[in-house]
């Protein structure tokens, strides 16, 4: 019997870096859950393999990882033949890896009927990379420590999204390094203020954006001149404004109906920007 089960993309509506702990960074950020997708696919085999759809640079994928710590903690002997169809581009901010590793661990789970506990699950996911606990089951959380602090909030609304994946990319290991010599930290409180409104629950599209922040796009408009130039013809084609998910190089922007974003894809689109259109309901 094959699984089968949709990973989903996320964006940092807010990522404010407040500091360091060990080899990590202390984040506070709002992490939305969007309808951009990875498949992952897992049934028994002779023995363990794992394919992706297109070729990824890491042997140890967060797949990998996932599949390793699950048979490990819940002491299964079984092999797995795991497929994954690739749709998150890969280093972009959106946290393809992390969503993939965490659908591993709930597809292997659920085949072995739930034989661990969602805080046995929690803590493999730790393991498995920083992100991946937000991705068990959330789709609007309030993410604290260093990624692994998950504190639900009320879905967002209907909102859409407008991606452009630019053709160069940031590494994460390399964007923490180059702000732990940056240094302006942050104190989160840009991040309460959003999560105050997503309680509140009265908010448009607008006050959405007003509140979006990035530490590493504040760091990036300072030291890289690719960035800038490329945020600012964006911006001034699209005529709106664009901000960064995690540590990019992915872009967002966004928009109350699908009709204002399928306008600002289809003018991006035809300048040969790569773009997609995606919205919070998942
Ligand atoms: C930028 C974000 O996407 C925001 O959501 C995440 O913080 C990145 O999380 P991620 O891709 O899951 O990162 P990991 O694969 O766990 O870590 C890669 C490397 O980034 C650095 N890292 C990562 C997460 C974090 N909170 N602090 C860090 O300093 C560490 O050097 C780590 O070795
Ligand atoms: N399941 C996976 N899918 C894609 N890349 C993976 C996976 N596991 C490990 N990797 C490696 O990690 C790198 C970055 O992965 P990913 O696409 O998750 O980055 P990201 O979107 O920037 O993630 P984040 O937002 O969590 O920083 C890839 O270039 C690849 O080498």
């Amino acid at each position: 019997m094959t699984m089968e089960a949709k990973a989903y993309a996320k964006l940092n509506l807010t990522l404010e870096i407040t500091g360091e702990l060990g080899e990590y960074h202390t984040i506070e950020s709002v992490f939305q859950k969007i309808s951009l997708f990875d498949v992952v696919s897992v049934k028994l085999g002779k023995s363990d393999s794992i394919i992706f759809s297109e070729s990824i640079r890491n042997i140890t994928s967060t797949v990998h990882k996932a599949l390793e710590l699950f048979k490990k903690k819940a002491n299964v002997k079984e092999n797995f033949e795991i497929y994954v169809k690739k749709n998150i581009p890969m280093g972009s901010g959106l946290g393809g890896g992390s969503a993939d590793g965490a659908i591993t661990l709930l597809l292997l789970n659920a085949m072995f009927k739930n034989i661990l506990s969602k805080s046995d699950l929690y803590e493999i996911a730790k393991e498995v990379g920083s992100d991946v606990p937000f991705f068990l089951d959330s789709n609007t959380a309030w993410v604290k420590g260093i990624g692994d602090i998950v504190q639900e909030l009320p879905n967002l609304k209907e909102l859409y999204f407008v991606l452009v994946h630019p053709k160069f990319h940031f590494k994460t290991k390399e964007m923490y390094a180059m702000f732990h010599d940056y240094g302006k930290y942050s104190d989160g409180t840009r991040t309460l203020t959003l999560v105050e409104l997503i309680k509140k629950g009265n908010y448009t599209a607008k006050d959405i954006d007003k509140l979006c922040y990035n530490d590493f796009e504040m760091m990036l408009l300072e030291k890289s001149e690719k960035f800038v130039e490329f945020k600012n013809i964006l911006e001034t084609i699209a005529e709106v404004k664009f901000h960064l998910t995690g540590s990019g190089s992915t872009v967002f922007a966004i928009f109350d109906t699908k009709k204002e974003a399928e306008k600002v894809k289809n003018t991006l689109d035809k300048m040969k920007f790569n773009t997609d259109l995606v919205s919070s309901n998942i």
